[in-house]
């Protein structure tokens, strides 16, 4: 009855549920994840190719789970190029299943097999950064950014799984319980009440992670990473966030050990000024001190890009990026006074 009842809300507003069989043909599993198996399938009537996400909710359950009605209620109010289009949903044995558009693959994936140059990584995070401000200005946290989380066909990104996601125009109460530990943010942990600066933040270690093939938060357990983190980013004090020590969890997470902060010095090594910066920005302690997504996208790091431009695809679909020698010069002030002259290549 309430299986019913769940169908019965979700296609209240014109959506339009058919049995799976009646129009798509499964062809293979794609991916897993821990709400559902992903399959490529095909729409029999216009032969698209799409995914389609089979949400297990098993035989007992009292019809679909709060997480996929979550998933389902958000993914088709968005309409961002950023964001995985959704498509429709189906049913089929008590099961519910999602369409979206179909994409090659995740980036975790990619990363596994691609070592990315910094141009990739720029048109990579660029799109990820839009997808988020896309969101963010609709008062929607994606809560579980992480290479898996974020598909891509020839470079164009999408963001999909928006199971964990959270609007917050809805003033529900917020669970700690959530991001991969590995991409999750220091006020998460210390049991700060948080806001779309957490993504942010998982941004950061992924813009970090496709560069260097490695996550600098990586850690077997929630404490490792978290250590992790005040071993890069240095132990926040009451000077440099507000209020942390007043924090839920901070005397159980942080003792009296002091970490300077050495992040800035290491991504030094291998990257460029404006780049460390913006990273540095992305991944800083204070959420009230980090960059909004929507303030990334204007960062000079940024100035100039165009995603069709860059990148072409060789003819045995392996990606290639286009460079000219050209130099240009660039001065930058910031507000705190650090001055950073930019030599770069145009593309
Ligand atoms: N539209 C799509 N096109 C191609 N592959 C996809 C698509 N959607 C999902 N996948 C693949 O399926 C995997 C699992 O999808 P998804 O993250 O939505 O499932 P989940 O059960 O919510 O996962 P999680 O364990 O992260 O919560 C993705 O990592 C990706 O590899």
């Amino acid at each position: 009855m309430i299986q019913n009842f769940t169908f019965q809300r979700i296609s209240s507003s014109s959506m339009q549920t058919k049995e799976l069989k009646s129009k798509f043909i499964i062809q293979k599993n794609i991916g897993y994840g821990d709400y559902g198996t992903v399959y490529q399938g095909v729409n029999m009537h216009t032969r698209e190719t799409v995914a389609i996400k089979e949400l297990s909710h098993r035989i007992n359950d009292q019809g679909i789970n709060a997480q996929a009605l979550r998933e389902i209620e958000i993914l088709r109010s968005l309409h961002c190029d950023q964001i995985v289009l959704f498509k429709e949903l189906a049913y089929q044995n008590r099961k519910t299943y999602i369409i979206m558009e179909y994409m090659e693959e995740d980036l975790l994936t990619a990363m596994r097999r691609d070592i990315f140059t910094e141009v990739q990584a720029k048109q990579i995070m660029f799109q990820v950064l839009k997808g988020l401000a896309y969101l963010h200005d609709l008062g929607i946290i994606h809560r579980d950014l992480k290479p898996n989380n974020i598909l891509h066909k020839n470079l164009t990104i999408k963001i999909c799984d928006l199971g964990m996601a959270q609007n917050l125009k809805k003033f529900k109460p917020q669970t700690t319980r959530i991001q991969n530990h590995q991409y999750r943010a220091p006020e998460v942990f210390l049991g700060q009440k948080y806001c779309s600066k957490v993504d942010v933040w998982s941004a950061g270690v992924l813009f970090i992670e496709l560069l260097f093939r490695s996550n600098p938060f990586k850690g077997q357990s929630e404490a490792n990473s978290f250590q992790q983190i005040l071993k890069l980013c240095g132990t926040p004090t009451e000077e440099t966030w507000q209020g942390v020590t007043t924090l839920k969890n901070y005397s159980k997470l942080i003792n009296n050990e002091n970490f300077p902060k050495i992040l800035h010095s290491l991504l030094e090594r291998k990257m460029s000024p404006l780049l460390v910066n913006l990273i540095d920005q992305m991944l800083t302690l204070d959420p009230n001190k980090r960059i909004s997504a929507q303030t990334a996208l204007q960062h000079l790091y940024f100035k100039g890009i165009n995603i069709d431009r860059c990148l072409i695809i060789n003819e045995t679909g392996k990606k290639r990026v286009k460079t000219q020698s050209q130099t240009d010069t660039q001065v930058h002030n910031y507000p705190d006074g650090q001055r950073i002259i930019v030599i770069s290549k145009k593309y």
